[in-house]
């Protein structure tokens, strides 16, 4: 499953954010829709599903469908302890790599409202600019893989001459536990003009930073945009930085348990709600809902949870949504399964590629693919779309 790390100082609402994102969470067959362990749980990315389009009913396996909107797990990481210093030895360690390594991508949630100071504790509302947290964790991650590469730069140079090995695959080897790919590492040294062997050390930090970009992009959540002094830092993030999205993770958690409660009919990422019967609200509730509305949903048009999850999958990642089926006529598995699966790949792949995220054994026999909708077979180099029904064929 996706991973992706939830990360930011304390007081921001991470944890807010974490649970009002895996909250609401029916059992699906093989996932254990509940929290995987303290620092992990399973939450959705949505698309839509292609049973309305095709008027059939779906039995989902590997995700759900609610409504015409297919749900698909990605596990949310809570990263911890990432506080300015934190490379000079205050909090990153053996776990942080872990994490480090497992995320694909990481949401980095600031409080927009500007209510607590760079080390997260609480001050006036408003007092805080929130703008000097975004560069910090980009900064702390840097440094930090700059400490690592610099404890053996000199030998590292000695054995890349001496053995003529190829300088990329060495930093590969080096920064293996984080999971960075030789491409990245490749892709990254191309805007660094300067050859390995003559780096300074700024040389060292520059590539980083455009390694960490590229190999862990990151999403800012501009959390507690509900507060009044966050409207103007909103927009002040969105000038400055490119991935922005204004969040209120506690607007969410409120809506997600009133849903729950029976009390509003409400879904994740909707722009609205519905009271189910004014009667059972208290006057507190009624207050509290009118003021998600006013605040945060006609403001923002969401209270930005979903849309953050959703940018990072599709936008950040660039993934696609594909649905495998055995049976390309009646569009299901070997069970009767009516488009059991939704996979999340990557933009530009084509169907080998998907029989072999499916399972090794379909990509090392896959013939060719099969267009559900339209019951043609599809040439080998076609890029998949997100949407498409597709069925291997194997020998
Ligand atoms: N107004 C507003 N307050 C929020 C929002 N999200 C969180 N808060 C408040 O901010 C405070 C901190 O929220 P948490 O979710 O505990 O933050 P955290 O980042 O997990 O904090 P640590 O556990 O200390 O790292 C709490 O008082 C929340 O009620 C939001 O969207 N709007």
């Amino acid at each position: 499953m996706l991973q992706i790390g939830v990360t930011g100082k304390p007081n921001v609402g991470k944890s807010s954010f974490f649970n009002s994102a895996t909250l609401s969470q029916v059992e699906v067959a093989s996932y254990p829709f509940t929290t995987i362990d303290a620092n992990k749980a399973v939450a959705y990315v949505t698309t839509k599903c292609p049973c309305t389009e095709l008027k059939i009913t779906c039995n989902p396996q590997n995700s759900k469908c609610v409504d015409g909107t297919r749900m698909i797990p990605v596990e949310l990481i809570d990263v911890a302890g990432l506080v300015p210093g934190a490379h000079e030895g205050r909090g990153l360690g053996n776990k942080f790599l872990d994490d480090l390594r497992q995320s694909g991508a990481f949401i980095h949630i600031i409080d927009a409202s500007g209510s607590t100071d760079e080390e997260g504790r609480p001050v006036d509302a408003g007092s805080h600019d929130p703008l000097e947290d975004v560069d910090f964790l980009e900064h702390e991650i840097t440094m930090w893989l700059f400490g690592i590469l610099k404890k053996n730069w000199s030998r590292l140079i000695r054995k890349a001459q001496a053995e003529k090995v190829d300088f990329a695959r060495i930093i590969h080897d080096q920064l293996s536990g984080i999971g960075i790919s030789l491409e990245d590492i490749l892709e990254a040294k191309r805007s660094i003009p300067t050859e390995y062997h003559a780096w300074e050390d700024e040389d060292m930090q520059e590539f980083l930073a455009v390694l960490l970009r590229i190999a862990k992009p990151m999403l800012i959540v501009a959390n507690k945009a509900d507060l009044p002094t966050a409207e103007e830092n909103v927009k002040r993030l969105q000038e400055k930085y490119e991935n922005v999205i204004p969040a209120s993770a506690e607007s969410e958690l409120a809506l997600v348990k009133a849903a729950e409660a029976g009390l509003i009919n409400y879904t994740s990422g909707d722009s609205d709600f519905e009271i189910v019967d004014p009667e059972k609200l208290s006057d507190a509730q009624k207050k509290a809902l009118n003021y998600i509305k006013e605040h945060v949903l006609n403001k923002y048009g969401s209270t930005g949870v979903q849309e953050a999850l959703n940018t990072v999958i599709f936008d950040l990642l660039k993934m696609i949504v594909v649905f495998p089926v055995e049976d390309e006529h009646k569009m299901c598995d070997g069970k009767g399964n009516v488009l059991p699966d939704a996979i999340l790949i990557r933009t530009g792949s084509k169907p080998r590629d998907l029989a072999y995220v499916i399972h090794t054994d379909i990509g090392e026999s896959f013939m060719h693919a099969m267009d559900a909708r339209s019951c043609m077979r599809v040439s080998s180099d076609y890029e998949l779309k997100s949407g498409d029904i597709i069925s291997i064929i194997c020998r």
